[in-house]
């Protein structure tokens, strides 16, 4: 089986690219970094890929809100493109980082098929605090149909965002979501955390999401967007404590998550 290429979505202000090329690539993907402009020009290049990837930044300066730019151009310019890899013949994955999950929220693909459709299911606002964060932080993997999450069930990674808070329009929406899987991903207490429901404080939970979700997917599992950086923590010496360790690991917590959408394609 031939290695998946992966389209990296570039847009101005997008600072994460290189790194989350590399993820990829130690996983074995084949990767291309492309501005959404040469899409714009020629639309015909999303047939080259099996991977679309929305990496971490600060696309359009964070403007109006984060990601909601950027978001904003893929529909206007480029639903074909977003049509084709969310639903297509169902072969094909996304993932949005950080950024790149703000961009997929505000493209509503995340919580695709929950609540009236007239509003979202949920968004992504301003942390608690109304500060950016950046720090390492424990995560636990609910019950999921992700495809990126396949066999895992705890990461240590980092977090650095504003505007990272998970808010669902409603009760009903927010139990939907879960009931389906679709809260991969929360933040925990220590290590060996545990799915919690109730707002953990800060700053285990930190930015006050509700359910302590950092990262939903669709009903497939194939489309998911999460705000730690998994990108960040690839190799053992990635952890902050690394020095301090008898024995490393092969691998930082965050590589098995490219190796996952890799293998997908096996
Ligand atoms: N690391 C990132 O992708 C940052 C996300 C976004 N610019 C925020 O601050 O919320």
């Amino acid at each position: 089986m031939p290695s998946p290429r992966v389209l990296i979505l570039r847009a101005p202000g997008t600072n994460c690219d290189e790194e989350t090329a590399f993820a990829f690539e130690q996983a074995g993907a084949e990767t291309e970094r492309v501005h959404v402009n040469r899409l714009i020009e020629n639309p015909a290049l999303k047939d080259r890929y099996q991977i679309l990837c929305v990496p971490g930044g600060f696309s359009y300066g964070d403007d109006i809100a984060a990601g909601r730019i950027l978001a904003t151009r893929l529909n206007r310019h480029l639903a074909d493109m977003v049509d084709a890899f969310v639903h297509g013949n169902g072969d094909r994955l996304v993932l949005g980082i950080c950024n790149g999950m703000q961009v997929l929220m505000r493209l509503g693909v995340l919580t695709e098929g929950v609540g009236s459709g007239e509003t979202s299911a949920a968004t992504l606002t301003w942390n608690n605090h109304g500060r950016f964060e950046d720090r390492w932080v424990n995560l636990v993997v609910d019950e999921t149909p992700c495809v990126f999450l396949k066999d895992i069930d705890h990461m240590y990674l980092p977090m650095a965002h504003a505007e990272g808070k998970f808010v669902a329009a409603d009760d009903a929406a927010l139990n939907s979501l879960k009931d389906a899987g679709r809260l991969a991903i929360r933040y925990a207490e220590g290590e060996k955390g545990v799915v919690q429901d109730e707002v953990l404080p800060f700053p285990a939970n930190p930015n006050g999401a509700d359910a302590n979700v950092a990262g939903v997917c669709d009903a497939s599992g194939r489309v998911f967007g999460l705000m730690p950086h998994p990108e960040r923590h690839i190799d053992p010496t990635h952890h902050p404590y690394w020095t301090r360790r008898k024995e490393q690991p092969e691998f930082g917590d965050g590589l098995k998550m490219f190796r996952n959408a890799v293998d997908w394609f096996a």
